[in-house]
């Protein structure tokens, strides 16, 4: 192993690291071989009572500090965190198995980038004045307290910063769990933001699975909860926030639509069909799953299709050249191929892949079923692996109402030369985050979230901070108090 993976102890609580092997175990398994890479010990609640204390006694003295003052931390940590892109990449890939050729684009860039926009953000978040004749009112942009983030996952380094970067910037402290599944990476982020300067206690990391997450989720002390998770999940933690009356952000799952049309450009369409559906072996919320292809195009769609699936590099994820890697777990392999097994069962043709790989590791073949309708249940509920469905279809009207006809509304993308059409497709898409002519993707300037069961709120650009901040009013009267006696 080319990389020391055992992090110094499994939490981080009050700017350093800190451990207590009375938690259980979690064995953190390497996805390309199966081999355990290190152990984390899941937070007592001893852990979890001194990440929130921590947290909520160092919060005011933070949000006193200027905005000025916090962005400058978050920009440094920005500049540590791709100064050190390389480890924290090779970090990524050990933690989820991604490929490295993946890592080292888009997880410790993608988390400087957000620490860069809310670091810059930061001085810039103010209130305004409301003049009543005479008197007046203005309001203060004020922090929430103390967050909590509950990361997926399948991109734990830009979870802990897509959370952590506007959550500071308003001035709050947080507490991130991340997935059980995932847990190395969010300590890094933590030991970064402490050494650029952030203040003990304003960013901890606890681990541990589900009821650690609950713990934290239902502690009084604890303003707001934002989560990236499953719909089962985030309905569980939406009914405990609301308990609590707390803020919320949801970032869940989707069975998201892309649409390519009859006069769309075939290589693009392709292009965006392979990044919305293998990036990641598949495993991205925003994936475009269902993609609904004209018949006039559809067997050209699917031969090129299967050419350009032919060029995937399966293999060590540590290798450049590798392009396509292991799912995460052996878990998450035996669900996706469980759905093969029902796509072929009701009558979907397999047009390429459908197998896992004999070798170590939980590596499968990229899989492409065509012929899908509706109603099958490849179509309907959300994989999570490298699976993708393609429908067919030959009126607007009726591509629009099939492709919204879904619980979820995470994404959803189209393809077409018809400027006029494409505009009114994606004013049609019950979706939060739509694509024309491209797929996944994410901006930090731009809002990130879903709408129906795929979420509450919005990550990154200005919206983020809306949902990381509160307006107080203070009505000031210049004349005097009129009383009825
Ligand atoms: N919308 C997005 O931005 C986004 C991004 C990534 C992943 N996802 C979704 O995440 C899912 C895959 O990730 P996963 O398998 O880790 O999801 P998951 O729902 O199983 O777990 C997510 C996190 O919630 C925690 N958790 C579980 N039960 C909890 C409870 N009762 N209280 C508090 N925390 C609890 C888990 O420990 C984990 O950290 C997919 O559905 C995917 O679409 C969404
Ligand atoms: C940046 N991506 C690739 C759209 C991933 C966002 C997080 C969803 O899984």
């Amino acid at each position: 192993m080319p990389y020391d993976t055992q992090p110094a102890a499994s939490h981080f609580i009050n700017g350093a690291y800190v451990e207590d092997t009375a938690g259980t175990p979690i064995d953190v398994i390497y996805p390309a071989t199966g081999e355990k890479i290190a152990t984390v010990y899941a937070a007592t609640p001893a852990i979890v009572e001194q990440a929130i204390a921590a947290a909520k006694s160092a919060q005011a003295a933070w949000a006193a500090m200027s905005g000025t003052e916090r962005g400058r931390i978050l920009r440094k940590a920005a500049d540590l965190l791709r100064e050190r892109n390389h480890d924290l990449s090779v970090l990524e890939t050990y933690d989820t198995g991604k490929p490295y050729q993946e890592t080292s684009v888009a997880d410790a860039t993608s988390g400087a980038d957000a620490l860069e926009y809310f670091g810059g953000m930061a001085a810039t978040l103010t209130g305004e004045h409301i003049q009543l004749g005479e008197n007046w009112v203005y309001t203060r942009r004020e922090a929430l307290g103390v967050c909590v983030g509950i990361g997926a996952w399948n991109y734990p380094t830009q979870i802990a910063c897509w959370k952590g970067a506007p959550a500071l910037a308003c001035g709050n402290a947080m507490i991130f769990k991340p997935s059980e599944t995932t847990p190395l990476c969010a300590l890094k982020v933590a030991e970064i933001l402490h050494e650029a300067g952030l203040p003990a206690g304003i960013y901890n990391v606890v681990q541990g699975m589900g009821e650690v997450g609950a713990s934290l989720v239902t502690d009084p002390r604890v303003d707001k909860v934002s989560l990236t998770g499953s719909v089962p999940t985030g309905r569980k933690v939406y009914a405990a926030a609301a308990e609590g009356i707390k803020h919320v952000t949801m970032e869940l799952g989707g069975k998201s639509p892309m649409i390519v049309f009859e006069d769309a450009d075939i290589e693009n369409a392709v292009s965006g069909a392979i990044l919305g559906n293998f990036y990641s072996s598949g495993q991205v919320c925003s994936n475009g799953t269902r993609v609904f292809v004209h018949k006039a195009i559809k067997e050209q769609f699917l031969n090129r299709l299967a050419e350009r699936l032919g060029d995937a590099v399966i293999g060590d994820p540590m290798d450049p050249k590798t392009s396509f890697g292991p799912m995460v777990s052996e878990r998450q392999r035996a669900i996706a191929l469980e759905y093969i097994e029902k796509g072929q069962a009701e009558g979907a043709r397999l047009v390429t892949g459908g197998k896992m790989l004999e070798r170590d590791g939980f590596y499968m073949e990229p899989t492409v079923f065509a012929d899908v309708t509706d109603d099958m249940v490849i179509a309907r509920e959300e994989i999570f692996g490298p699976v993708m469905a393609v429908l067919d279809f030959e009126d607007e009207e009726d591509v629009m109402a099939r492709a919204n006809d879904t619980e979820f509304g995470l994404a959803a993308g189209v393809f077409t030369r018809d400027l006029t059409r494409a505009h009114r497709v994606a004013a049609r898409f019950e979706a939060g985050t739509c694509y024309i002519n491209t797929y996944n993707d994410a901006p930090v300037e731009a809002p990130f979230g879903g709408s129906k069961n795929s979420g509450v709120g919005r990550e990154n650009s200005k919206a983020a901070i809306e949902h990381y901040s509160q307006l107080k009013s203070v009505f000031v009267r210049m004349d005097d108090v009129e009383a009825p006696f």
